[in-house]
């Protein structure tokens, strides 16, 4: 018998329903090695990263966390940010930091309309919708830049700078992936988001950058639209989207409103990417911590094992995540669904039957 291939995974359940989502996602994957007869196999680091460990001990995560992640073939990702610790250093401490640190440039966020969903869209076509947005992750809005308390100014009279940073190298990058990307799916065409006509510096320059890279992909249809018009273009004419490239904010909000129009923010999946390769990269749901619902067990676990199924593509386990998309389909077809797609079942009811369908179609892809 051939030896077992193992992979090593850094676990960041994070906070609120973070941690409910990742212990399902985990119930999968195990279930997986153990069915692939010694095929294949995960080694879980566990890192208890988040909120409580703030509070305990002043940083979200160890002093040298981004180096350590460095061993390990995946992250796996739960959310970050709770009442108690302003969101903004519960976010930049671990979330971005890690994306950032590891240089996760590339924000893979599918848009799926699975079987079985009570549909928000009314849209002819809507059971054969899909597209994916491309999301800058490493600079843009989301630089950092900035700063508050400028010297020499009472209350009252605060001001506070944030300001976006586009590099070329850092919109080529990003529009190639979302090209080469094009060109592995039935339609091939990019749409690029932007907002040229208020934010003349930044913007403008990833449009001519666009414009350039383009004329590489001649066999590409491409798009060019405002942001504003895409809001509305994704509820009035999703058919037109295939691969949509966007910067970091835009793609934030576009993200949130592409998986509510699927059905809920708790199904969508994401893969933050380092394509070269040169660090881990790392999975996650779309949604954040959820405190509304943390500590209930009906958050939608769908999004954090979509991840999973993301992390076993990347990691060369194809057929396993074929399987697993095919098993969630089945799942949501069957009405097995949490709340917030209007269902009864539980978080761990839903992974239940997604493991119960795995199992049925073992034999199917
Ligand atoms: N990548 C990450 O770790 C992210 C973290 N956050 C953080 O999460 C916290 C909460 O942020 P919000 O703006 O409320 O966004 P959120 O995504 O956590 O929740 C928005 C709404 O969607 C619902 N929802 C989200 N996921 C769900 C699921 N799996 N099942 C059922 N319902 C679900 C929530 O109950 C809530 O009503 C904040 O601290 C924020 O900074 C927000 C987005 C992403
Ligand atoms: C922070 C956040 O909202 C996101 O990464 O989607
Ligand atoms: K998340
Ligand atoms: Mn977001």
């Amino acid at each position: 018998m051939n030896e077992t291939k193992k992979f090593r995974l850094a676990v960041i359940p994070g906070d609120g329903i973070g941690k409910e989502v990742v212990r399902e996602g985990l119930r999968v994957l195990d279930h997986l090695a153990e069915e692939s007869n010694g095929r294949f196999a995960f080694e879980s680091d566990f890192f208890p990263w988040g909120c409580e460990y703030y509070l305990e001990n002043g940083s979200m995560m160890d002093e040298n966390g981004v180096e350590k992640l460095k061993d390990y073939d995946a992250i796996y990702f739960g959310a970050v940010g709770f009442p108690g610790v302003p969101d903004h250093i519960s976010l930049w401490g671990l979330r971005i930091a890690i994306c950032q640190g590891l240089d996760q440039w590339a924000n893979i966020r599918p848009v799926e309309f699975l079987p079985g969903i009570p549909r928000r869209l009314n849209h002819p076509d809507v059971d054969s919708l899909n597209w994916v947005l491309i999301r800058e992750n490493s600079e843009g809005e989301y630089s950092g830049v900035g700063g508050r308390n400028f010297s020499g100014r009472g209350p009252g009279k605060e001001v506070a700078v944030q300001s976006s940073l586009f590099t070329e190298h850092g919109c080529e990058r990003i529009i190639r992936y979302a090209f080469d990307l094009a060109r592995t799916r039935k339609r091939k065409k990019v749409t690029s988001v932007t907002k040229s006509n208020a934010q003349q510096y930044g913007m403008v320059l990833w449009d001519e950058v666009f414009v350039r890279v383009s004329k590489d992909y001649p066999d590409v249809e491409t798009d060019q639209w405002l942001v504003d018009a895409m809001a509305a273009q994704f509820v009035l004419h999703p058919e037109e989207l295939e691969v949509v490239v966007a910067s970091n904010l835009f793609a934030d909000i576009l993200s949130d409103l592409g998986s509510a129009l699927s059905g809920s923010l708790g199904i969508a999946a994401s893969a933050n990417l380092n394509p070269e390769g040169r660090n881990p990269s790392m999975f996650e749901s779309v949604h954040g911590s959820a405190p509304d619902i943390a500590g209930k067990g009906i958050a939608n676990p769908i999004g954090t094992i979509g991840s999973a199924s993301l992390m076993l593509d990347h990691l060369g386990l194809t057929d396993e995540s074929k399987r697993l998309d095919t098993a969630i389909e089945d799942t949501t077809r069957q009405g097995v669904l949490t709340r917030d797609l209007g269902g009864t079942y539980s978080t761990v009811q839903i992974t239940d039957a997604i493991i119960k369908n795995l199992s049925e179609v073992k034999t199917k892809v």
